[in-house]
């Protein structure tokens, strides 16, 4: 394109000296006026340079750009005339030299715009409008133009032939009033901003598509707009915007009527032909202009803009069908993420639609029916922003509150060690305790960057990152199905609340990003009511098939929307701020799926742990626990109960101390209770020196009895005195670890006494020996002094009444400080903890954790042991 650029330079020099050569013909006709002969030589000469300049001028506009208004068009190629660099030439009509014709072209796709003084309402400038816009849709590779229209004077009519492609989705219906030009006005602003980002960002700006605003004729009361259209054609042409302006300058009832656009060639029509301004850069038509008279160009019948737009539809519909690879980057991790992240989501028409996370932008709410295809629209986002960002510039972490599998293929599996290297934490099936912990490790994040920029002296991720040699990536929180962490009301649904909130309101600053996703328009709405304050912080929308809430009530776009396509508008959601966009299903390609996940796996920094992983339907066993794993012989002793329903999965547990009361209750008639007393025990064992301990095992309920022979076994195989005692035993075993920590005979060893079922032995510790002592006073000796001697109950109990009795009620609880409570009422555990906010629903593979000495309440999934089968 740079030779054509030099061949319309020549083409423009030409011109001039044909200019110079008219003059001088004329001078020399006026200064022999009395000479009738003919001046045969200079008109020779003037037609010359016309067919000279007419050369010229074809060259600048090949195939489509310059063709002929006849049948023989629809033969032509479309998609091959133009360049993405530019420069694109048109032609406005004709001039003549001598006998000569010429186009006179005018360059507009990389250089400037296109203004006509009169607006389509005349037939003629219609024509030329249509017959521009036709050329450049039909000239351009798809997706190098982006179109928006206008047409105030004439109701959209100016445009009815490129219906076609309207109902295609490649350009929207004209705005024909001011808030649609507003809306047209925003959106070449916006397109203005990316590309000045995308060049100070140093990325290559001729990616992006051109965005063409044709204006058939001005809105009526456009006044302010004007001042805006004007900065926008002053920016244009450097932001691959451009104009093309029919009833400019407007004639009257406009402030500044006269002022020209910048960057424009302006006609003037009059009766006798056109006049046409100079085109912006270093090659003027002239000194003032191009001095000849232009007669418009017809423009194309209305038959063969439509039959052509319908072409063009139909090919941009079938290139413009997307594959997940359209999402991706030639080369790994090309970004960084210090002013934002950005990536490819899907097209509007052909043109690639790149969304960000980034000041304007920071976060996104994303809505739609379930089938949508809102987890797809998802994944594309991550792979997108995966394949560009490296580990040290963006973290994930994936919330999904839903049953199903949204994330697992960003965590390692059975059947693949793979995994994400961005993901940090993953929860699948998420409790909201699991939510609520992840919104507060990101919320202590903030803090923690709140530090380091205050020490920097910085306000901004930004601004701290291009000071300081740090890493530290962007964070983006992905919460589907966000509206469960509002159920049921409760003192966690606040805290959810006031975490999003913090993080929406704060992350923009500390490069903490949220995706919050909803398929009911409840959910949307909990948003609402909750955390109304936050909205604001969620410019960015995107509204998927079936979606309600995510948009302005009154912006109706998104209805009927067929799978696969979403509307993305990034002003709050109001009308007029609409883009289509369609989007792959990336799981119709799971192949390249799974080569760019490997791909990305192999590249992780070696020895780079994998995310941590919270899968709510998953059991926890004690044989799959990485603390049990590493246990080996200590002072200080904990008993493991479960996992912890927070971020890392950690290993819940008591320290058995010395304290009176450090003793373990598992609470609830569920057959957990007897895993959990199994597994405290056998994670016990470890944690000894052969044979420093023993274990007393009171199995009295049938329930029991499987599980506490293999408890036995693994305590055994630790190398420790173990036994097992019935009822009656249990009785004989308390009395003598009674007299033993009142030292009546001697120091015991220390030892646990481990009692599945204690409730069943209540009759037999209620009733008097020979010295007067119950059972239960043994037990109460053994529980408060009984930890000073190395002495520790691991009991359980199925009803809560028992226990409280056993312990002596109120008085007693802090005697059996630790506690595991299955399946007891939130609101009896409560009263007997004195607890009377204590939020506990009990739920199948779910316990609460109490410590009553350290203050702590915590949810937990309690050890299970997988049953061998038949049991
Ligand atoms: N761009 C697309 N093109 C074609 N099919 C798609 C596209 N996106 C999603 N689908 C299909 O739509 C179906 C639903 O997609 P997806 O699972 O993402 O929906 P969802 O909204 O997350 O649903 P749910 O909330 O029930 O999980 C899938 O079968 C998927 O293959």
């Amino acid at each position: 394109m740079a030779s054509v650029r030099a061949v319309f330079g020549r083409a423009v020099a030409a011109h001039r000296e044909a200019v110079a050569q008219v003059r001088a013909a004329q001078r020399d006709l006026e200064r022999h006026a009395a000479d009738t002969g003919p001046v045969d030589t200079s008109a020779v000469e003037q037609t010359r340079l016309g067919q000279r300049l007419a050369a010229a001028a074809r060259a600048l506009i090949p195939g489509w750009l310059g063709t002929g208004w006849d049948a023989a068009v629809l033969e032509l190629p479309v998609g091959r005339d133009a360049a993405a660099t530019g420069p694109v030439y048109v032609p406005v009509g004709s001039a003549r030299a001598g006998d000569a014709t010429f186009p006179a072209v005018v360059p507009l796709l990389g250089v400037g715009h296109l203004t006509v003084d009169a607006d389509a309402r005349r037939p003629e400038v219609a024509g030329l409008v249509r017959g521009v816009l036709l050329r450049l849709l039909a000239a351009c590779p798809a997706g190098l133009v982006r179109v928006r229209t206008v047409d105030g004077g004439a109701v959209g009519a100016t445009f009815t032939a490129f219906r076609p492609l309207v109902e295609a989705g490649v350009m929207p219906e004209p705005a024909t009033d001011r808030a649609g030009f507003r809306a047209v006005l925003d959106e070449a602003e916006r397109h203005v901003r990316q590309v000045q980002q995308a060049v100070s960002a140093g990325r290559d700006e001729s990616a992006v598509p051109y965005l063409l605003v044709v204006v058939g004729s001005l809105v009526p009361d456009a006044g302010p707009e004007l001042a805006r259209l004007r900065a926008l054609a002053h920016a244009g042409p450097a932001a691959r915007l451009h104009l093309v302006v029919a009833g400019y300058p407007p004639a009257k009832g406009f402030p500044d009527p006269e002022e020209p656009l910048s960057h424009a060639v302006a006609v003037r029509v009059g009766e006798r032909g056109c006049r046409l301004t100079d085109p912006p850069g270093a090659a003027p038509y002239s000194a003032g202009g191009l001095d000849v008279p232009v007669a418009l160009a017809a423009g194309p019948p209305e038959k063969l803009v439509g039959a052509v737009s319908g072409r063009l539809a139909g090919a941009l519909r079938a290139a413009g069908t997307m594959t997940f690879a359209d999402l991706m980057t030639d080369r790994r991790w090309p970004d960084s993420s210090e002013h934002g992240l950005h990536t490819v989501v899907g097209r509007d028409g052909m043109a690639p639609v790149e969304l960000a996370f980034d000041d304007a932008t920071p976060h996104w709410l994303v809505g739609g029916r379930t089938g949508s295809g809102k987890t797809v629209f998802l994944l594309d986002v991550l792979y997108g922003l995966a394949a560009r960002y490296s580990p040290d510039e963006l973290a994930m972490y994936l919330l999904d509150f839903k049953e199903g599998v949204s994330f697992t293929e960003f965590t390692p599996t059975g059947s693949d060690p793979s995994w994400i290297p961005h993901a940090r934490a993953v929860g699948v099936e998420s409790d909201r305790e699991y939510g609520v912990a992840v919104l507060a490790e990101l919320a202590a994040e903030m803090g923690r960057r709140s530090v380091a920029m205050k020490r920097a002296g910085v306000t901004k991720l930004a601004d701290l990152r291009s000071t300081v040699d740090i890493a530290m990536p962007r964070i983006l929180a992905v919460v589907d199905e966000f509206h469960v962490l509002f159920a049921g009301n409760d003192a966690l649904a606040r805290r959810a609340a006031a975490l999003l909130e913090e993080l929406a309101r704060k992350g923009r600053s500390y490069g903490v990003h949220l995706v919050l996703a909803s398929q009911t328009t409840s959910g949307v709405e909990a948003l609402y009511t909750k955390t109304e304050s936050i909205f604001g912080q969620f410019p960015l929308r995107i509204a998927l098939a079936g979606a309600t809430g995510v948009l302005d009530p009154l912006n109706t776009a998104a209805d009927g929307l067929p799978i696969g396509t979403a509307v993305v508008n990034d002003a709050g959601g109001i009308p007029g701020h609409n883009r289509l966009v369609r989007f792959p299903d990336a799981h119709a390609d799971s192949a390249r799926l799974a080569w760019l996940r490997h791909e990305l796996w192999q590249a992780r920094i070696p020895g780079s742990a994998p995310p941590s992983v919270f899968a709510g339907y998953a059991e926890q066993s004690l044989a799959g626990d990485p603390t049990y794993r590493a246990l080996r012989p200590r002072a200080r002793r904990l008993a493991l109960v479960g996992r912890n329903v927070d971020v890392p999965s950690s290993t819940a547990s008591f320290a058995l101390d010395a304290s009176p009361g450090r003793h373990l209750g598992v609470l609830g008639p569920s057959p957990v209770g007897a895993d959990v007393l199994a597994a405290a025990a056998a994670g016990l064992a470890p944690q000894y020196e052969a044979g420093a301990v023993e274990f007393v095992l009171a199995p009295l309920v049938a329930a029991a009895d499987a599980v506490a022979e293999r408890a036995a076994a693994r305590i055994a195989a630790a190398g420790h005195k173990v036994s097992t005692v019935d009822a009656l035993g249990l009785r004989e075993t308390l009395r003598r670890l009674a007299d033993g920590v009142r030292e009546v005979r001697g120091t015991p060893t220390p030892t646990y006494l481990v009692v599945f079922g204690m409730d069943a032995a209540g009759g037999l510790l209620g009733e008097l020996d020979a010295q007067s002592r119950t059972g239960i006073d043994d037990l109460r000796v053994v529980l408060r002094q009984g930890p000073a001697r190395g002495v520790h109950l691991l009991g359980w109990w199925r009803g809560l009444g028992r226990f409280s009795e056993d312990v002596g009620g109120s008085a007693g609880r802090e005697d059996v400080a630790c506690l595991v409570a299955l399946n007891v009422p939130g609101s009896e555990l409560g009263m007997f903890l004195g607890m009377l906010d204590l939020d506990w629903h009990p739920r199948p593979n779910r316990a609460l954790l109490v410590d009553r000495h350290e203050d702590r309440v915590g949810l937990i999934v309690p050890f299970t042991e997988p049953r061998p089968e038949g049991e």
